[in-house]
């Protein structure tokens, strides 16, 4: 076992106790020990400094274990089982909160001088502020294990220790405490960072187990004998289906961060409808699921439904398992599933929109294929799911298949099936495709354009014939699906480029509509206000007139889904605040903002030049600009400009 970095939980995920990046762990610890002695030189701390040790007082450390309660029992159970395989060896097991004041110790305190024995205790922090270069101070500050060692500390005084620390997050990616082995550095153990690091993962997992209440815990692994063990990936959703939460080995198997798993939903992760869980778990003695990820990884699941009895009742007694038609909603949590489902849900006034909506409305049920254009994140599947619920089929399978995720290899396989031994790897008994679980429903092939052209031809075949034909079989089954594209390529120019079959092209595009992107959506205060109502828990939130004034004039790259993103996070920012406002803007959306605006006035200031402008008019133009930026708020716009009230009344008389 080797120690690594741990993964920030909001970047690309990597494996919490993998061997991979052990060796990326060990090489980078001399240049995190580097930095955190420049830290430490910065907090004005002198290596030769007597550390004092204040611990805090017996009412005030109550209070701090009060605070920390889940952490310190979840913990507790964890540090006795660590503390079992080091004793005797002149070491002790610490646990800290978030900011390395130490909340519980035990161990052999024998080897500490009387007043190290102090240092050790509850109560004292060991924050890099206030010991400077120290296992647990590092740990917090690197948001990742740290092993110091003798001579690395800082303060002299700490140079008879040897400690290895890792964090422990939350189920959100929050550092919330670390756990922490200290002892004589001569008696340093090279595995004592393995055990440390495992230990925390696994309080870890016992908070995250502990976190969600009506939930569907996943465990899964592409190893059956690892479910239950350390190694499981772990991921929970709502009872709709919608992603809630995934611990470290989860979002490693995922290989997804914390961010791009919120717009996912348990049927885009593991291609089953949530439903499909709820039948699984009606019989007698369910096996392990066999599951295939979005990447096309094949892996096994125990999936636990930790449902309040009417929210489980809810799931037994609709005719397709899953509350509220929960299988066919993205996203969402089972009280908002019904405002989601259906053509109704997505009109909020925008002319372009209005039109699309009319234009499917008429084809529900008549067999015409239908082509959704439009920009990552419009809503295309969004729409296609409307599409579905809406129709005489909406009690039937909705199945989405993204052809870009799908590896060229497998794509064929997961369409069509397969027969039992058809290939290498295949499963015992052969699968069904995705062709075939829709049939009597909806195929949603997502990112048409990306379908290998070698399996256009067979789509065409199964398109025109209505049958399939499994992989390694030779009997075809009829299927009889309603069928949705989506794509955001432009089709003709890769008919042009060879890379889409014109037959197909012609064959998928019954009602082409193309869904506008949100920058020239004129309904987007409604948009928002639906956003916010359907993202918090209690409603209430809105946004002030100079976030909407932004949100007007920012482009949105990515569409809904980067507006659903942000208003997600600023209702966390905004807390019990009932208006969300600037400071709740994350800083990438605000360096955006800040971004477009320079370009904007460079612009039109060359263009003034251009046509020959004086100073005053070009000052003119620059303060009405950031009025408007500011949404013509004076203050906020001379304090932006760095002049006075009385200067932007001066320059733009008509202001008053
Ligand atoms: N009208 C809408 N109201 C609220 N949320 C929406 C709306 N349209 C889309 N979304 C949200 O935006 C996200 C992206 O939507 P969707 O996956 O349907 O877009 P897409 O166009 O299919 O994206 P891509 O091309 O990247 O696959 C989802 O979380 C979805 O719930």
């Amino acid at each position: 076992m080797h120690p690594q970095t741990a993964p920030d939980l909001h970047s690309a995920p990597s494996s919490a106790l993998g061997a991979t990046s052990a060796n990326a762990w060990a090489d980078k610890m001399p240049l995190i020990i580097e930095t955190s002695h420049q830290r430490s030189l910065s907090y004005g701390l002198n290596p030769e400094r007597k550390p004092d040790f204040n611990p805090l007082a017996r009412g005030d450390l109550n209070a701090l274990i009060e605070q920390n309660r889940l952490l310190h029992a979840h913990a507790l159970p964890a540090m006795e089982t660590l503390y079992q395989q080091i004793i005797n060896t002149h070491n002790m097991v610490i646990l800290t909160d978030a900011n390395g004041v130490i909340v519980h110790s035990l161990g052999d305190d024998d080897f500490l001088e009387k007043a190290n024995r102090v240092a050790l205790q509850p109560g004292v922090a060991w924050s890099e502020q206030s010991r400077g270069t120290n296992a647990i101070g590092t740990a917090i500050a690197e948001r990742a294990p740290a092993l110091v060692h003798a001579d690395q500390h800082y303060l002299s005084a700490n140079h008879f220790l040897t400690c290895s620390a890792a964090p422990i997050t939350d189920h959100l990616g929050n550092v919330i405490g670390v756990l922490d082995v200290s002892g004589d550095q001569r008696s340093f153990h090279k595995h004592t960072m393995a055990l440390v690091r495992m230990s925390a993962l696994m309080i870890e997992n016992q908070l995250f187990s502990a976190t969600f209440e009506d939930a569907i815990t996943l465990h899964f692994h592409v190893r059956p004998e690892f479910i239950g063990t350390l190694m499981e990936g772990i991921a929970s959703f709502s009872p709709g289906g919608r992603f809630l939460s995934a611990n470290r080995n989860g979002l490693f198997q995922l290989g997804l961060s914390y961010a791009a798993l919120q717009s996912h939903t348990f049927s885009s992760l593991f291609g089953l409808p949530v439903s499909a869980l709820y039948e699984h778990y009606r019989t007698a003695s369910p096996g392990l699921l066999n599951l295939c990820m979005h990447n096309g990884v094949r892996v096994f699941g125990r999936a636990q439904l930790r449902l309040s009895n009417s929210v489980f009742q809810q799931a037994l007694s609709e005719p397709h398992g899953g509350p509220a038609n929960a299988a066919q909603q993205p996203n969402r949590g089972a009280g908002n599933a019904r405002r989601l489902s259906g053509l109704r849900y997505l009109r909020t006034g925008d002319p372009q929109l209005e039109l699309v909506i009319e234009k499917v409305s008429k084809v529900l049920g008549r067999d015409i294929p239908i082509m959704i254009m439009g920009e990552t994140g419009t809503g295309k599947e969004l729409l296609a799911q409307a599409i579905h619920n809406d129709s005489p089929r909406a009690m039937s399978p909705f199945v989405a298949v993204n052809c870009a995720s799908i590896p060229e290899t497998l794509i064929e396989s997961e369409l069509f099936g397969y027969e039992d031994g058809a290939f290498t790897g295949a499963r015992k008994k052969g699968a069904a495709g995705k062709i075939l679980q829709a049939n009597g429903g909806t195929l949603f092939l997502d990112e048409i354009g990306d379908m290998p052209f070698s399996l256009q031809a067979r789509l065409l075949r199964v398109l025109q014939e209505r049958m399939v034909t499994p992989l390694g079989s030779d009997k075809s089954i009829p299927v009889n699906v309603e069928l949705i594209c989506a794509t955001n390529h432009n089709l003709r120019e890769r008919m042009a480029q060879g890379l889409f079959r014109e037959d197909l092209y012609y064959r998928l595009n019954g009602l082409v509509v193309k869904l506008p992107p949100l920058r020239e959506r004129t309904d987007l205060e409604t948009v928002v206000k639906k956003i916010l109502a359907s993202e918090s828990e209690h409603g209430g939130y809105e946004i002030s007139p100079e976030i909407l004034h932004l949100f007007r004039r920012h482009k949105w790259p990515g569409n809904f889904r980067q507006l659903t993103n942000l208003l997600r996070t600023a209702i966390v920012m905004a807390g019990d605040e009932q208006e969300i406002g600037l400071r709740h803007m994350p800083d990438d959306f605000l360096d955006d903002i800040e971004q477009t605006q320079a370009m904007e006035t460079q612009t039109s200031t060359a263009q003034m030049i251009a046509t020959g402008a004086n100073l005053e008019e070009m000052e003119q133009s620059v303060i009405l600009r950031s009025l408007e930026a500011n949404g013509g708020n004076v203050s906020a716009t001379a304090r932006a400009l760095g002049v006075s009230r009385n200067t932007i009344y001066r320059k733009v008389p008509n202001l008053k």
